[in-house]
């Protein structure tokens, strides 16, 4: 389905290896995915199976030791800035005001600083955040710096945003409080997501497409196609197809697990 709409990113046989000490340990073997125009895909694995890595892959800070990485089918392997990145504590500025943070990304993308400005005060009421426009970030709960966060990464507009576990730190109530916020705010908006998480649940409820990876050094175990129709209700996991698709990702982390004990 997803190979009919245009790729956003491109990987085809990504691997990678550290060195420990004099031992070469591989991390990744041979990873193919990709993510379409206007996606939102997810990565699941277990802990140590390099989604990180990949990230800083894509994102150019580290060289993969084979393959290629492209972007709006121009080879981008190695190179810095095009992508924006979300990590699991919120990325930002202690020092400027949450306003500040909101409009310092709008002037990245070229928005002059009076319009960003506007923007910022904007967006900020449409997420009920206008109240700390003013206030500095470490005043605000997790959940409320994750969504300054997640407002900063959606503005720079780059061509795809990677968000690493972003709600990983958070309680189970905020945790679903930011899922069905994340879901209405990038429903409108449609960005291509590169997304990762340990909660097969969390990856139902939000993607179009899985990537399963299994343990370091990982491979892709199967590519999951969710059918949930969009707008994605949050009650979608009452859905027996979403009881039965989170049987068969656990069997396959399960298995993976199991294959290398
Ligand atoms: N710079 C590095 N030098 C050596 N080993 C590294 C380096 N970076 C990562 N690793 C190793 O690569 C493996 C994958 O790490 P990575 O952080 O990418 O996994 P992950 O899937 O993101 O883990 P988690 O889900 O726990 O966040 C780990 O064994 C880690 O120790």
């Amino acid at each position: 389905m997803s190979r009919l709409i245009k790729s956003k990113l491109e990987l085809s046989g990504i691997t990678k290896a550290y060195m420990r000490g004099k031992k070469r340990v591989p991390v990744l073997n041979n990873i193919s995915l990709h993510v379409g125009e206007g996606e939102f895909v997810t990565l699941i694995g277990p802990s140590g199976s390099g989604k990180s890595t990949l990230f800083r892959l894509i994102g150019g800070v580290e060289r993969p030791d084979t393959g290629r990485i492209v972007m709006e089918g121009k080879e981008v392997t190695g190179e810095r800035g095009l992508i924006s990145y979300m990590p699991q504590q919120a990325a930002l500025f202690p020092w400027l005001s949450v306003e500040d943070n909101i409009s310092s990304a709008l002037v990245t993308t070229g928005t002059s600083k009076k319009e960003a400005k506007e923007q910022a005060s904007e967006w900020l009421r449409k997420i009920q955040l206008d109240n700390v426009a003013k206030e500095y970030p470490h005043v605000l709960s997790g959940g409320m710096q994750q969504r300054v966060s997640f407002l900063r990464a959606l503005l720079m507009r780059r061509d795809i945003m990677c968000l690493d576990e972003p709600f990983a730190a958070l309680d189970a109530l905020t945790r679903a409080d930011m899922q069905r916020w994340l879901l209405q705010l990038w429903e409108a908006d449609r960005r291509s997501v590169l997304f990762v998480t340990h909660s097969i649940e969390e990856a139902l409820m939000l993607s179009d497409r899985i990537y399963v990876l299994s343990p370091a050094p990982a491979t892709v175990l199967r590519e999951i196609i969710v059918p949930f129709n969009r707008p994605r209700q949050v009650d979608v996991w009452t859905d027996p197809a979403f009881v039965e698709l989170k049987r068969e990702v656990l069997d396959l982390l399960e298995k993976g697990e199991r294959s290398i004990v």
